[in-house]
This record gives structure tokens, sequence and C-alpha cells, in this order.
């Protein structure tokens, strides 16, 4: 089983037990749930803004620990502060080492919209990414079907959530695009094998459609990277482990957009 396979599998586990404690209407009941969310592409076209999403993460099944001695609270404000136009909370425990309550504490201390980092399976996870303080979801197409994603982002609209597509090749883009999404994401790794390149960015950039903005996402290290993506139409950056390595990853973005 590829690691893909193998986080789905487990999240399948987790959802189900999930269900068993806290019931949908109980979810609903929280006091995260009513609330205005953050649009993400107000917050994609703010001039102002970097453009940057800038992810929290520990612990990656490519590269095991990152940084597990920071606080989702000091590292998140840092980001903001820098320019983030938005926050990535991976709140997968098993293999990235995140927790629901990472997404909470980020909610707590910020005002851009924060991206619940996960591998929605199901229609349970959408209404609790709400109930947790999450403005967007993640709908990651080499694990979902293209009726999945429909019903997903349907209901995440519904919500006030944002959508956010994420495909790595033609294929998934061709079967996966509907109206109900916002904004398309480039992996530029492969989630079954690991291997990077920002070149999937550069090759899918033109064949988006022009209604969806556009974020590429991983193993971006290098500012000139940004203003290379930028150039061939990308509005977004999602950027985890190159600041998340240092000890402080606010700080390390601060640097990094000084460069931009
Ligand atoms: O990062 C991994 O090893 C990984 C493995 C399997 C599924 C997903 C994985 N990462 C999720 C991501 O998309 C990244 O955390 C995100 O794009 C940031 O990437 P980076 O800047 O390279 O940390």
């Amino acid at each position: 089983m590829n690691i893909l396979d193998q986080i789905v599998a487990r999240k399948k586990e987790e959802v189900a037990s999930a269900k068993a404690k806290t019931s949908l209407r109980e979810l609903e009941n929280k006091l995260g749930f009513n609330r205005e969310t953050y649009s993400l592409k107000t917050f994609l076209t703010d001039h102002k803004k970097t453009g940057i999403i800038a992810e929290f993460k520990r612990k990656s099944p490519s590269k095991g620990i990152i940084n597990d001695q920071v606080t989702v609270e000091e590292v998140t404000t840092g980001y903001a502060a820098a320019g983030a136009s938005a926050l990535s909370v991976l709140t997968d425990h098993d293999f990235f080492m995140g927790h629901d309550d990472d997404l909470i504490a980020a909610r707590a201390v910020n005002k851009i919209p924060i991206l619940r980092k996960d591998f929605m399976i199901d229609e349970y996870q959408i209404v609790e990414a709400k109930a947790l303080g999450a403005d967007i979801v993640l709908l990651i197409a080499a694990c979902l079907t293209p009726q999945e994603i429909l019903g997903f982002a349907k209901l995440a609209k519904s919500l006030g959530l944002s959508t956010l597509l994420e495909v790595h090749n033609r294929e998934e883009l061709d079967r996966s695009l509907n109206p109900y999404l916002d904004v398309v994401g480039v992996n530029n790794r492969n989630l079954k094998d690991f291997s990077v390149s920002i070149e999937t960015s550069i090759t899918l950039a033109e064949v988006i459609p022009s209604e969806f903005l556009k974020i590429s996402e991983s193993a971006i290290s290098k500012p000139e990277t940004i203003k290379l993506l930028k150039s061939v139409g990308f509005n977004g950056f999602l950027i985890g482990e190159n600041f998340m390595r240092t000890a402080n990853p606010g700080l390390a973005m601060a640097d990094f957009v000084k460069a931009l």
C-alpha cells in the first residue's frame, strides 16, 4: 500500500470513531460553528499580503520530524505578522503529529483564513472543520472521486467555507473541477512516491481555467521560485518545511519575504 492509501485507510477508522463520539448535531452546536469565516479568495487577492499560505507542520511522512519544539500560537502569529495571506494547520495526528487542538489554538489568536490541512474523505470532516475554526477545506483529487469532490465542495460552500482542490496532474484536474471550488492548488509533491518538482506547477498553470485562483504547493524554498511561479500566473504559494525547519518559523518567513 502506498502512503496515501495508508493515510486514507487510517482516516476512515478515525472518522468512524469521531462520529461515534460526537454527532453532527453536537458539532453544529459547538462554539466555533456559528461564526463569520474569512475568504481565501479575498485574502489571496489582497496585494498588501504576500500570497503565502504558511503551514504549521511538525512532522511529515517524507521528512520525519521537522520541528516539535515550537508552539502553534507563536508560529502562526509570526506567519501572520510576516504577511501570510492564510495559514495551514495540520490536524492529522498519526502521520503529521498534528491535532484538532492546534487548529482551535491557531483560530483563537489569528484573524486571517485558516486551512484545515487534513485528508477529507467524509462530509463529517467538513462540518468538523467549521466547528474547529477553519475557513478553508482541502479536497485532494488523488483520494476522492469527482462525485465526492462535488458533494464536499457544495457542503463546504453552504457552511461559508472556501474550497481548495489539490491536483498533481492533468488527469486529476480534468476530472475534478466543478463550480463550487474557489482555488486550484497544484501539489509539486507526488503523494505516492514523495518525488518533488516545481515543473509540475509550471506545466499545469496554463491549463487551469481562469475562473479559479491558482496556488502552488510544496517544495518551495527560494524567493526566486515564487517570482517564477508568479510569472506563470500563480496567486498563492503553500510553504511548510522551509519555515518550520528553523527555530523561529515566523522570523524565517519575514526574512524570506524581504527577498520577494
Ligand atoms: O509532506 C509530506 O511528506 C506528505 C506526504 C504525504 C501526503 C502529504 C504530504 N504533505 C502535505 C503537503 O501538501 C505539504 O505539507 C504542503 O504542501 C507543504 O509542503 P512543504 O513546503 O514541502 O513542507
